[in-house]
């Protein structure tokens, strides 16, 4: 490797006093120019042994990297690809799209580690995947001591700079007999070169897609952190979401500006759906000389931002291209979850306890409350574990029906009876095909190519109304809270503004250090790079098999609405009107399959003219205050 010293301009901006900072001002005057990137590119960077905390296989244990047909080893001179990396095969074009960290045998073969690395799920270990660098497509490019080096702020943190072979376990659980394996992610963080220097960073910021609360702090601590940690002076925001790239001017970002935007709700750039043209995006980032592109957004925003990530690659620019993911729905993999959440979930509390207090104030109250949550129930999960005023939410996880044993009326009618009113939380993409059945088919999209929902709200509570009014003598009094815009459109809570700030340094490190193509996010608590295409590859969604669901069932006491018949009559208890209980099974055994009005077959029994003999409750009895099915008080 060549290193030439060479003597720039002046140096960032970060003032230091003392002998110290004199030398450290002579020092960052100096740039480190290495002629090849075969020991700064992010594959070198990874040239460090792998040692497990304690060894439970006798065996070697090494970093290597590979694709379907070859494999390098990072230490053992016997592998030819290591001979081959310093006579300058780089990265590119052999750049391995996952790096494996393995555990071999001692002396092992290149042919055997050619067998270890054939797939993914090999017992040779974890699975590393990586970010682009932009030295996988400009191999020769200078590097630059980072200039935190020289703050007085950071360098006094021991071990400031994130080592570049560390990586983040993807499954924090793992098993005693093999706890290598499993996915691995690069860890985020400031790294001790740089591949931008600050005085020629472009930086420009865009916002896409739907509000989420703490946008605006993110873009805050965005350009905060490019300004004072590396002495970024040129950054742009890009007005109105993609499109804002080629049909809007721009706006200065500075400090000064970007103030107090955290305590505002929304995104002071602006944001849009639809308006991806990938060529127009990426011909204005080369017109306007951007180099780092940090974009904020969904699902959506990352396949944009990947085709713009990849179209400048194929130019084969020196432009970094960075994601921070924003989803209220909390639906973006992988990472632990999304900012603007937890403020989310908090803020649907008030409209949880807005429905409890109109329900409970009733006679035969139910509030219904509609939640976010397109494809993901998190948001409606989550406030109603913290609520526990809720007996029953309702996610698009988890199907669910209206008549019949086991239903929903039929459990609305039981809590009514039991507590005097009921809270129902539904997101809004739960039930949605029970809403098709009833309501036109009727398949919008909106501008960014998402299927536009039908109201779930406003349809359960009609439903309620009809059904009840229908049964009974009293009708129900029901409340419908919609607060769905009202839990996005607000500024992050204290949480959430720690969270975007963490999010924000993660990035401008990322793509200072040269990561491209990379989003940023927490796995198991620790900041991670993920490539922009893994992050969006599968949806989160809420397990309704695991254990968080199953709490949310055990503290609702709601219906799991199985549609196995014979799971339902496993555990549906039938309660008659003298209080003896069956099991559904029994029930039937009994030749009387007929509950509170409810027959096996799902249908009511109405009290209607041509029914004979109804053998309906038809008022709803006193609430019983001994009686309560759910967690919380009635
Ligand atoms: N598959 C895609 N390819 C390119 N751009 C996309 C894609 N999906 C969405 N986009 C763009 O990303 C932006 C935001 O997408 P959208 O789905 O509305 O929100 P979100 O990113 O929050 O999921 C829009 O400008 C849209 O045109
Ligand atoms: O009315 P809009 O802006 O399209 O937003 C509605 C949608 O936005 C969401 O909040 C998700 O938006 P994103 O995909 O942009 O994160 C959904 O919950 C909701 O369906
Ligand atoms: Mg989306």
């Amino acid at each position: 490797m060549e290193t030439m010293m060479t003597v720039v301009g002046s140096g960032p901006l970060v003032s230091c006093d003392g002998p110290r900072a004199a030398a450290a001002a002579k020092e960052q005057t100096l740039v480190n120019k290495t002629s090849s990137s075969s020991s700064s590119s992010s594959s070198s960077r990874l040239h460090s042994k792998f040692k497990p905390a304690t060894s439970v296989v006798p065996s070697r244990v090494g970093v290597f990297w590979g694709n379907e047909k070859r494999a390098w080893d990072c230490f053992g001179k016997q592998f030819v690809f290591r001979k081959g990396l310093k006579t300058g095969v780089q990265r590119h074009p052999l750049t391995p799209s996952k790096l494996a960290i393995g555990r071999f045998p001692k002396g092992v073969s290149t042919t055997v580690m050619e067998l270890f690395c054939k797939t993914d799920t090999e017992h040779c270990g974890a699975i590393f995947e990586d970010v682009p660098h932009v030295t996988d497509w400009l191999p020769d490019l200078q590097t630059y001591p980072n200039p935190l080096k020289f703050n007085p702020a950071y360098s006094a943190v021991k071990q400031y700079f994130v080592e570049n072979d560390a990586v983040v376990t993807k499954d924090a659980v793992v098993k005693m007999t093999t706890p290598w394996e499993g996915i691995h992610f690069r860890r985020a963080g400031p790294r001790e070169k740089i591949y931008f220097r600050p005085e020629e960073v472009k930086a420009c910021i865009v916002t896409c897609g739907g509000l989420c609360p703490g946008i605006n702090t993110v873009i805050r601590e965005i350009v905060c952190s490019l300004w004072f940690q590396y002495g970024v002076r040129d950054i742009i925001g890009i007005v109105g979401g993609y499109r804002g790239f080629y049909a809007r001017n721009t706006q200065t970002l500075n400090p000064k500006v970007v103030n107090d935007i955290h305590k505002r709700g929304g995104t002071i750039l602006g944001t849009s759906r639809g308006g991806h043209d990938t060529m127009k995006i990426v011909d204005s980032i080369e017109d306007r000389d951007i180099n780092q592109v940090y974009i904020i957004g969904g699902d959506g925003t990352h396949r944009g931002a990947d085709l713009i990530y990849q179209e400048i690659k194929r130019r084969g620019l020196k432009v970094a291209v960075a994601c921070i993911p924003k989803t209220i729905d909390n639906d973006i993999d992988i990472i632990d979850k999304s900012f603007g959440f937890d403020t989310a979930v908090e803020e649907a509390q008030r409209a949880i306890n807005a429905a409890h207090v109109e329900a409970e104030s009733a006679d035969n109250g139910i509030g219904v409350v509609k939640l976010m949550g397109r494809y993901s129930g998190s948001i409606a999960l989550y406030a109603t574990l913290a609520s526990r005023d809720v007996d029953c939410c309702m996610i698009p996880e988890a199907p669910f029906y209206l008549e019949g044993a086991g239903g929903l009326f039929e459990f609305v009618y039981r809590r009514l009876r039991e507590n005097g009113h009921v809270v129902l939380v539904v997101a809004e993409g739960a039930g949605q095909d029970l809403v098709a059945q009833t309501l036109e088919s009727n398949e919008l999209i909106d501008a960014s190519g998402n299927h536009l929902l039908r109201d779930i709200g406003h349809w359960l509570s009609q439903q309620m109304k009809d059904h009840f009014s229908k049964l009974y003598k009293e009708p129900v009094t029901l409340k419908y809270i919609d607060p769905t815009y009202m839990i996005r459109a607000i500024p992050g809570n204290a949480a959430d503004n720690v969270y975007c700030t963490l999010l924000a340094h993660s990035v401008i490190h990322g793509a200072m250090a040269g990561f491209t193509g990379f989003t940023a996010g927490p796995v198991n608590n620790r900041h991670c790079y993920i490539p922009i295409a893994r992050a969006v590859e599968t949806q989160r969604h809420v397990n309704v098999s695991d254990r968080m669901w199953a709490r949310l069932l055990s503290s609702t006491n709601q219906p799991s609405f199985f549609h196995d018949k014979d799971l339902q009559k496993r555990n549906v208890m039938i309660q008659t009107e003298n209080g003896d209980e069956f099991t559904e099974e029994e029930y039937e055994t009994n030749g009387d399959s007929e509950v509170n009005g409810y027959t096996d077959n799902g249908s009511e029994n109405l009290n209607t003219e041509d029914a004979e003999q109804p053998a309906l409750v038809t008022t709803i009895p006193p609430a019983d205050p001994n009686v309560s099915q759910n967690n919380h008080a009635p």
